[in-house]
């Protein structure tokens, strides 16, 4: 006998990113809102003045990659019991990548599944990790090897947060920025190098711009089955050097602009991209003092971490490499030489 089960279901995820001043934000059930002590400090008191609803609870965990773990997840899974959250309760994740990561994480498993939003206060995730419901949290072997699709129910981006952000965190913001512009969009690309994000309204429009083009990968792709591993350009090279160097040295969009640096290598040794096109994207980064080099001690040991990335399979390595400018390739048939002469060329002092 056999008997089947028809999941086949349209599910309607959709959800709307407003850019733009907080809104008021009314919820009939209780409400918690994970945060940090650096967030909570600085912009806490206008969150909490936005919401209203049954209850409000303020979750805070430490700041910090080093605690984007699964013991975190489980103190904050804890408070949400002690604060008896159930089904109809809604999480606020209010901060950067890491709480957002976290945050909608957390709502993924709370019994089963509860509500999220997304309130981002970094440039890094108003541009990126606040959009398309990538969740989760890094262990010994890598960066975000652990997680689940949660989409969020809706994102609130009020770039007025970002007064208080330190210029670093706002280049590591850029390098994300810079990163959808290589891949989806040439004519953003030039925009950028004719326009200084930290002037005028720039800003606005580049967040506008990234949010559009993730947005527009995330609806042709939510479970990164094809086109959306393309958002992993700088990543394959950038999650390595993260691990390998504890996330004490670099911040995740510093990372990764070295991992564009030696993608873009990849690329022009494959014959994808000119030098000059390289040269042009190193330019852009370097504008935003981002880093453009690491210096690699072991070059079998940074081959074999690239097995443990996601988009690998089996004994395939996944590489996304830029296609020029505005295009991009995603392939699995780089020979094994080709990449450990690329890496060799980081060797020591860098390239
Ligand atoms: N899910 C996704 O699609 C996605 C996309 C990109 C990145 N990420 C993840 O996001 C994380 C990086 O995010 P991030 O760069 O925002 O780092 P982060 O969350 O660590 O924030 C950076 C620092 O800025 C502080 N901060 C936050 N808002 C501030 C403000 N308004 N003013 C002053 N300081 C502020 C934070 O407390 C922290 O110290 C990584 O873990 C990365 O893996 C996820
Ligand atoms: O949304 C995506 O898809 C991305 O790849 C965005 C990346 O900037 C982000 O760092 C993401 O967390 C990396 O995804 P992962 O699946 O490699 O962990
Ligand atoms: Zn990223």
């Amino acid at each position: 006998m056999t008997v089947s089960i028809n999941l086949k279901r349209i599910v309607d995820d959709s959800y709307s990113i407003q850019i733009g001043p907080l809104p008021e934000i009314n919820f009939e059930g209780k409400v918690a809102v994970l945060t940090n002590p650096k967030v909570a400090g600085l912009h806490l008191h206008t969150l909490l003045s936005r919401i209203s609803a049954k209850e409000v609870y303020v979750i805070t965990i430490p700041d910090g990659e080093h605690y984007k773990t699964l013991e975190t997840i489980e103190f904050i899974l804890d408070r949400m019991f002690d604060h008896r959250l159930n089904r109809k309760s809604l999480l606020v994740a209010f901060g950067g990548g890491v709480i957002g990561d976290m945050g909608g994480f957390s709502a993924s498993l709370y019994n089963r599944g509860i509500d999220f939003i997304q309130i981002p206060t970094t440039l890094l995730s108003q541009v990126d990790a606040s959009v398309g419901g990538k969740t989760g949290i890094n262990n010994r072997y890598g960066k975000n090897l652990i997680g689940a699709f949660h989409q969020p129910r809706a994102v609130y981006i009020d770039p007025s947060f970002l007064k208080t952000l330190p210029s670093r965190e706002f280049g590591a913001g850029v390098a994300e920025i810079v990163k959808m512009a290589v891949t989806f969009n040439a004519p953003f690309f030039e925009w950028l190098e004719l326009h200084d994000l930290r002037e005028g309204d720039n800003l606005l429009v580049a967040i506008k711009k990234a949010v559009e083009t993730k947005a527009a990968v995330v609806e042709e792709d939510e479970k990164e089955q094809g086109l959306r591993a393309a958002l992993n350009y700088g990543h394959t090279f950038g999650h390595v050097i993260e691990n390998e160097t504890k996330y004490e040295t670099y911040l995740h969009g510093e990372s990764v602009a070295i991992g564009m640096v030696m993608a873009n290598e990849l690329a022009c040794e494959c014959g994808l991209m000119e030098r000059s096109e390289a040269e042009r994207v190193k330019a852009l980064l370097e504008r935003y003092e981002l880093p453009l080099s690491y210096p690699i001690t072991d070059i079998e040991k940074f081959y074999q971490a690239f097995f443990l990335d996601k988009k690998s399979a089996d004994s395939a390595i996944t590489f996304i490499l830029p296609r020029g400018i505005g295009g991009v390739e995603i392939t699995d048939k780089i020979e094994a030489d080709t990449v450990k002469k690329i890496l060799t060329m980081f060797k020591g002092a860098g390239a």
